[in-house]
Parts: C-alpha cells; structure tokens; sequence
C-alpha cells in the first residue's frame, strides 16, 4: 500500500527502530497536496447580508439573485419574521398564539404538508402544555416537597433581608489558604451558585444544586470539601479516602481534579483520578495511600472497590455527584447505588447540574437526607451573555440557470437535497466567513464527527475531533489541542456537551438540534461562560421547529436572531464540496487499511507474548467488572440453575442429570449443602498457589487499622469488615438471602459453581465486598460511552 511505503508500517523495524505510525492527519495532508487548493470564499467581518434582525426585512434583494433565490430570500425572511413573531409571543407569554417560526404564511406547500404540519403543531401543543404542566407544581407537590427538603434559610441561620447581600469569600468564613487560592485563581467574588451552597455544605448538609452552565458548580462543592478537608485530623494514622466525586466522564474528572487541585494549592489535600482508560496499576498505587479525595467515573470506582487491595470507601464522608442527570441517563444507576450504599450513612450528599430529570429526584429521594433544594436560575434557562442564532436548512436549493430551450425561456434548475447533504456547506459557509477561530461544533454521530474533520482537513482548516471512537490518549490530546489553540475547531459530539469549561470559547455550532432540549442547553453552555459574552449558531431543518420554539420561548428577545447565509456562498461551497468527495472517501479508506494492519501487528505481538510468557498471563487474576443487564439476568439464571441441581431444588435438572443424583443421593439437605461447600473448596484448593498468594499480598497490603489482628487467624474478607458501630447503607443481607444473581455478578467471571456457592452461603454475610444485585441498571458497558 502506498501508506505503507511512505511512512512504514508502524511498530519495530528489521534495524531495531521504532516506525511512525500514520495518523489521520498524514493521510489527510498527503491527500490535500495531490490536489489544487480548495478556494475558500472571503472572510467577512461585518456582514450585514449574514446577520438578520428585524430590520432586515427591508433590505434589498441582491441583484445577483435569481428568482428562486427570490422565493428563498423571502423563506429566509418568513423564518426570521417566525423567529421575531416568537419571540414577540415568549415575551407576552401567550405560548398558544405564538406562530411557528418555520411557517410561511404565503407559502406555496401543498395540502398534505400542510396538513401534516398541523398534526405536528397538535402534538407539540400538547406536549408543551404537559410540560408547562409538569413545570407548574401542584399543591401536593409542593406539600411533598416541603416534607422532604429542608429550607435553606433555617441551615444556613440567615435572616431573609440578609440573602440579597452579595457575599465576598472572606465574608464566607473561609481559612487564608483557601483564599490564597482563590486570589490566584482571580475568583474575587462567589457567583449566586457558590453564594448559597458553600454556607450550606460548610454546615454539613445535604444539598441538591442547579445553576445555568458556566455558572462555577464545580467550585461552589470544591470549595467547602476543601474548608471542610482544611480542619480534619491529621497524622499518618488519619489518612482515609474521605471524598468521592464522581463524575459522568473522564474528561470532566480530569477537568474536576485540575480546579481540585488549583483550589487546594496551599493545602495539604491529596487527590487521586480514578477514570476508565487512564492506568489501573498506577491508579492503585495512589488509592493504596488513601488519598483525601477520589475523583472517579462511577465504573471505575467500582472496579477499584472490588478490586483494588487496600482501598476501600467506608470512611467516606462526603459524596459528590456531578452532572447526576447524565450518569443516569447513562445507565449508572446500579453502580451509584452499589458505590451509595457502601459509604457510611452519616455521610453528606451533595448532588449538581444545570438539568434535572425525574430519575434525579428518585436518586435524590432514595440517597439524601433533608437536603437544601438550590435552584439559583429560571429552569431550562441560559447563560446570560449567551447570544443564539438560528440558521434555516433547506433541502432544496437551485444550483444554476438554464437557458430553458426545451421550456421556452429560462429558468432556475432545482437540484433536489435532502436536509441533511444541505448542512455542510451551510456549516463551512459559517467556519469560513465568520466564525473562524475556537468553535466547537456539535454533530450527532462519531462517524459524523470524524468525516467532518477529514473535510476540514481537506480544506485547510486546522480541526479536531472528540467522540467516543477514540482513545483516551486522542480525546486529551485532542482537547489540549483545541485550548491551545493548535485547532481552530472542535468537532464532537454529545460526549463533550456536559461541563467541559475550556476558556475562551467564542461559538458554539450545532450541526443539528438536538433531540433533547436539555442537550441544547449543555451544548450551547460551552460558550458564555463565568459571565463572558459568546454565541451559539443552531442550523434548523424541518423537523428541529419544536426544539427552536422551546428555545425561542424560553430566552429574551434581545439574546436571539436569525442568521442568514448568502444563497451564492453556500453554492459555491456546495460546488466545492461535491469535488472533494471522493477524496473524503479516499481518506477513509486508507485509514481503515492503516488500523487493519496496526491491529494485524498488535494481535501478532500478543500471540508472541502468549508463547513466550504464557505462565505469568495465566496466572493474572481476572478483575471483576459490573455487568449489563442481560449478563447479570443469564448468570443469575445460570448460578439459581447449578445451585438447584446441587441441593436438589430443580427437579428437572435433578432428573436430567445423574451424577447429581448418585452423588447426593440419600442425603439430608444441610449435608448436601455441606458437602457442596467441601467440594468447591477443594476445587478452589486447585487454583490454590496463585490465589493464596494473591490474598497474602492483598494482606500484606492491608493499613493496621483495617486488617483483622493476625492472633484472630487470618485476612478479613472483605473492605466492609464491621468497624466499631460505622454502620453502611449496605442491603447485602437482602442480597444474601437466596439471591443467587447478586453474588454471581460479582463472581461473573468465575465458575457459575462458584456463583451458586455463594448463593448457598449468602445467608449472613452482609459484610463482603460482593456487589448487590443492581435494580435498575438500564445501560450495558458498550452504550456507557459516546
Ligand atoms: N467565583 C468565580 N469568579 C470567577 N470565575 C469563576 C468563579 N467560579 C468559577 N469561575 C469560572 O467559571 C467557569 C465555569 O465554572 P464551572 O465549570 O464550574 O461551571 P459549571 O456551572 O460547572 O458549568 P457546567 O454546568 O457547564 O458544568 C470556570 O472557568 C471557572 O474558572
């Protein structure tokens, strides 16, 4: 291949040298040069034709225009008078009568269109009354929440007038180095966020918090977990792991523990990161020294509990959970109940986001005790300084005249386009003309993610990108790049909508509207952030209305427009477009054929490995990991199925299998029971020498003060061993009783015997470290990631 043979192949060569690997952005380049350059159309500073507002309605027609782009210009101008009529309308709050702002009432749609369109209007009418509904609380909602939550002023010991007072951090009781900390950082003055919940949490309570993005959520729980940390006891006996965050992804964990870190400058606070694709061994060795904080995605953490000797979370005191909303919608919902119920009951709770979803109020509901309900900001509002601006996508648009002689005069020859083949040269036409430098754009897919960034590359703009497809290694550097100002672009998905903070920047693109509103909001909330200006562009199609109506509804007036992108310029680009197409695919085929043979290289290096070091791979312990549902459901069936066939419950499987029946046969069922546990000890026996030696070591490991005496015979057997009278949230005891799915998910990749046995044995042992069964978990480990 000629890859190949530009840059080799990658790994070690016949003289002992490393090769390059070839990245995407080699292929990209050595592509471009084989072609001329793509001519990219001026850039425009202040381009009036771009910027619509109310007053462009009067302007002229550009003579250049033909008659179709008459009839669009005037769509254009329809679209902006919807945008203006919503606008108008969210400002009288007569919702009902606001027109739709993709309308046009002259429009020439025909009656099935239209007829659809109504049907549409009816659904979204009735959903957003339901909405406004479900925003309007009922009495007994209100008395339900009374009951549950605390009121603030009571924690807190304020009088009501004292609340308008803006507070500065010195007024907020906080040590001098904390302060220290805060003057480097220039946080001169708490936001309204950080106001109200640092009195609270520095006073132990739990606390529930949403604020508008960019608003210092991530200092406003920093800052007292550090006050708080400032005043522990001290010594080498005190080190425990006394906090946890967790975060939904490993680039919010990193970005967490880098305000953690600048926070607790002039403390002695000690952070450890705990995320998926960072190292495990080196993450152990930092949990081996009880770290204050731990600062983890809930899978990982779990994988270190379970896992991980010496580390283990019952001197927890406080719990974070950042970003709630999102862990659930990722299906954590089993992972943050087993990490909750494995911490002390006495612990605080404090959970954080700019949304909330149901699903928060029942973790609320069933982990916190009276929190204090922060709500500093409209729901579902933006950031202030936000501007957000509306494009209209069209799929249809006139590509050139004919000179009509077979019609009889001349006329606008209209290339049909879906929506969606319109979008990219709307979306150059913005990143060439007028938003240049750090935008981050919004597409739906990876794949989308990564075929744009080939046809910036191809047309000389610098752009990266970050999704889930890649590793972990690409999304920082890819990030780093970006806040460096090393790309002028950002091309992700929803993977970096939530809370990413990178300074600076200036636009936000989303490619498409997004299917949730709240999505929108988290997106367009990496602009305008800590009350800096900065703008959100949405390209709107046909079936985005009701997003852009919610959107419309629930911002001021002067905060929205409509931008308008002149016909010619999207023609021209679309010209463009389509010559470089076969060189996007010509990208990506030379990709594919480039990770084929680097994984082709990879399995071969394995395969050596496997020969020549077989003994110590197989004698690595396998680690525990949580399991999706489905896995959890077969090997629950899987463990309930060998535990009946050996006590003799399932007479089907009893009958069926005659070793079972002579073996057992004449015997009582404690004795059964007895001789099960025999059996399975001796087989446990066989893998004996690695095992024994992996307990010694975990021993050996173990800090005095959580380790049984050696005179009592023996490690402990597990992290929960009862400690005076701290009692844990744990429902193990539930679990043990017959539940033979809930020890087999945490033995799931041992011997389903094994998952029997300790359904056999659950009875009582409430203290190991063996997972409940998890209730609840929606998402498998596949989906977890974007
Ligand atoms: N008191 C303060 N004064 C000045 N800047 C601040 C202050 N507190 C936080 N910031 C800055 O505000 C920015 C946003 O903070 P942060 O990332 O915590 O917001 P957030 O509310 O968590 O946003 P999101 O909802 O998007 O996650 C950061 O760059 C941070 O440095």
């Amino acid at each position: 291949m000629s890859v190949k043979g530009a840059k080799g192949s990658g790994g070690i060569n016949e003289h002992g040298q490393e090769q390059n690997k070839l990245s995407v952005d080699d292929i990209i380049e050595k592509r471009r040069k084989t072609r001329p350059d793509f001519k990219l159309p001026e850039p425009e500073d202040d381009d009036p034709e771009d910027n619509e507002d109310s007053d462009l309605a009067e302007e002229e027609d550009d003579e250049h225009l033909d008659d179709q782009h008459d009839v669009e210009e005037e769509d254009e101008e329809e679209f902006g008078a919807g945008v203006r009529r919503a606008r108008e309308a969210s400002e009288s709050e007569e919702s009902h009568d606001e027109k739709d702002p993709l309308s046009s009432s002259e429009d020439e749609d025909d009656e099935e269109e239209r007829q659809s369109d109504e049907d549409e209007d009816e659904d979204e009418d009735d959903s957003e009354n339901s909405e406004a509904e479900s925003e309007q609380e009922t009495e007994v909602e209100k008395a339900r929440k009374a009951a549950f939550f605390a009121v603030e002023d009571q924690q807190t010991g304020k009088a009501k007038d004292g609340a308008d007072e803006t507070p500065t951090f010195q007024s907020l009781s906080l040590s001098r180095p904390l302060l220290r900390a805060l003057a480097t950082l220039n946080f001169h003055t708490p936001t309204p966020i950080q106001a109200r919940s640092i009195p609270i949490a520095l006073a132990g309570k739990d606390i529930v918090a949403g604020a508008v993005t960019g608003s210092g959520k991530t200092a406003a729980f920093m800052i007292p977990i550090l006050e708080r940390l400032a005043h522990r006891p001290k010594g080498r006996d005190e080190a425990k792991t006394r906090v946890i965050i967790l975060m939904p992804t490993r680039e919010l964990a990193v970005q967490c523990a880098s305000v953690g870190r600048a926070l607790g400058k002039f403390l002695d606070v000690r952070f450890c990161l705990a995320v998926g694709g960072l190292s495990l061994k080196t993450q152990e060795a930092e949990l081996k020294l009880r770290p204050d904080i731990v600062i983890a995605t809930p899978g990982r953490l779990i994988d270190h509990m379970r896992n991980s000797a010496s580390f283990g979370i019952e001197d927890v005191e406080i719990v974070i959970m950042d970003e709630a909303d999102r862990m659930l919608e990722e299906g954590f919902s089993a992972e943050l109940n087993e990490i909750l119920e494995m911490t002390p009951k006495a612990r605080q709770t404090m959970l954080f986001s700019a949304t909330m979803t149901d699903d928060v109020d029942e973790l609320v509901r069933l982990s916190m005790k009276r929190p204090v309900r922060l709500f500093v900001d409209p729901k579902r509002s933006t950031a202030k300084k936000l501007i957000q601006e509306f494009v209209r996508v069209r799929g249809q648009m006139s590509v050139g005249q004919d000179d009509g002689g077979n019609n009889g005069g001349s006329s606008s020859v209209v290339k049909k386009r879906t929506e969606d083949e319109a979008r990219p040269a709307l979306l150059l036409s913005l990143c060439t003309r007028t938003f240049r430098t750090k935008v981050i754009i919004f597409v739906r897919s990876k794949k989308l993610a990564h075929q744009l960034r080939i046809v910036f590359g191809l047309v000389g703009l610098s752009a990266g990108e970050l999704h889930g497809d890649l590793s972990q290694e690409q999304r920082l550097q890819s990030l780093q790049s970006f806040k460096d100002g090393r790309t002028d672009f950002l091309i992700a998905t929803d993977l970096a909508s939530r809370g990413l903070d990178i300074r600076g920047v200036e636009t936000v693109i989303n490619y498409d509207m997004p299917t949730q509103f709240e999505q929108y909001l988290h997106r367009v909330g990496r602009t305008a952030r800590a009350g800096r200006n900065g703008r959100a562009v949405t390209l709107v199609g046909q079936g985005d209305r009701k997003m852009l109506k919610m959107a419309l509804k629930r911002s001021p007036a002067a905060q929205v427009k409509h931008r308008m992108i002149p016909g010619e310029v999207v023609l021209q680009i679309s010209e463009r477009l389509e010559e470089i197409k076969g060189d996007v695919d010509v990208v990506l085929r030379e990709e594919k054929e480039e990770k084929e043979l680097r994984r082709a290289e990879m399995e071969l290096t394995k395969g050596q490995n496997m020969v020549e070091h077989r003994e110590e791979i197989m004698s690595r312990p396998k680690r525990t990991w949580f399991q999706s549902e489905s896995e959890k459901h077969k090997q629950e069936q899987l463990g309930t199925k060998e535990y009946l066939n050996k006590v003799g419950g399932g007479d089907k499987e009893k009958k069926t299998s005659k070793e079972g029946r002579d073996k057992f046969s004449g015997l009582s069922r404690k004795k059964k029971r007895m001789k099960i546990a025999r059996e399975e000890d001796a087989e446990m026996n066989k893998r004996g020498e690695i095992d024994a030696g992996i307990r010694a070591a975990k021993k050996a490991q173990r800090p005095k003060e959580l380790g049984v005496l050696e005179s009592k015979g023996g490690p402990s057997k597990g992290k929960n061993k009862d400690k005076g009278n701290k009692k844990t949230r744990s429902s193990f005891n539930k679990v043990g009783k017959g539940a033979a799915g809930g020890f087999a998910s945490d033995l799931g990749d041992r011997s389903g015997s094994a998952g029997a046995r300790g359904a056999a044995k659950g009875k009582g042992k409430a203290k190991t470290k063996a997972p409940k069964t998890a209730k609840g978990g929606k998402a498998s480990n596949k989906n977890r990631r974007r």
